[in-house]
């Protein structure tokens, strides 16, 4: 697997974020590793999508801090958080499913700086340079994602796996440095899995980033990934290389409800 010391490694410091009176996390320290493809992985209800919105700054953080390198971002909004090189994926697949392929991963370039209103206006250079830029960037994710050939599709003409890649291609176009995918692969059957894996090590070895993928699957996570941290009900539990974190036998009673042997 390919790492590269360009991608910023992501801190967070005694997290803590509160819904109401609950606390959905609990003082969570992690690091995760610069150019690496991390796995976040706990039961349901664990707090996974409520890190990855802590980093990407979607949710307020009630304690702690949040790293980016050496750059501290917890005073920083999802805008400038994006401009900073975050950006995060969704659960649910949120496309325009009446515009075509490319307008949809087109959306993903408004995070690229943008010329401002009065020149987009007047239809000025900088306006004209800035959009070559955005093709030039939706067609390479396009290209690298398999998805050339459907560019001028409409998205809701496509079966689920593809729609799936779509998602993934509005976030990677602006090519972030974090690379936060929530359940990337849910809804897929085997094969899609298997692709959309082989997908992110290619997109992985062509961009340098540091990515983090929120997973259930074991295997895909033991595939993808060469650190894993688990969550359980709000706090962190573990984390080092798949076979260290699956083979932990606390972790094994989160996340299966039993102990199991190792099978890493
Ligand atoms: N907006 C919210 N308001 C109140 N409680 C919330 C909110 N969002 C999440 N929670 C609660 O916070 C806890 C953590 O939720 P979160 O979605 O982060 O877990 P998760 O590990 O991603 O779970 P899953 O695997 O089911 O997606 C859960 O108990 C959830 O019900």
């Amino acid at each position: 697997m390919n790492t590269t010391t360009d991608a910023p490694h992501v801190r967070t410091e005694g997290l803590t974020v509160r819904y109401g009176a609950f606390q959905a996390l609990r003082d969570v320290t992690v690091s995760l590793p610069a150019g690496g493809i991390s796995g976040l992985i706990g039961p349901n209800g664990a707090g996974k999508t409520t890190l990855l919105n802590a980093i990407s700054g979607f949710t307020p953080i009630a304690e702690g801090s949040v790293h980016i390198g050496h750059r501290n971002i917890t005073a920083l909004g999802t805008r400038r958080r994006a401009l900073a090189g975050v950006v995060r994926g969704f659960q649910t697949v949120r496309l325009m499913e009446r515009e075509s392929v490319l307008t949809n991963v087109l959306v993903g370039t408004e995070r690229l700086p943008q010329p401002n209103a009065l020149a987009q206006f007047l239809a000025l250079p900088s306006q004209w340079r800035a959009r070559n830029r955005d093709l030039a960037a939706a067609t390479e994710v396009l290209d690298l994602l398999g998805l050339a050939r459907q560019a001028h599709r409409r998205v809701d003409e496509l079966p689920f796996a593809s729609r799936r890649l779509v998602e993934v291609a509005r976030v990677l176009v602006s090519a972030p440095s974090v690379i936060l995918l929530d359940e990337p692969a849910a809804g897929l059957d085997q094969e899609g899995r298997q692709e959309l894996a082989a997908v992110l090590t290619r997109v992985h070895e062509n961009h340098p980033s540091t990515m983090v993928v929120v997973e259930h699957d074991v295997d895909l996570v033991k595939s993808l990934c060469s650190y894993v941290i688990a969550l359980d009900s709000g706090a962190f539990l573990r984390d080092g290389t798949p076979a260290e974190v699956f083979g932990d036998r606390q972790v094994q009673l989160a996340y299966f409800g039993r102990a199991a042997s190792a099978d890493a």
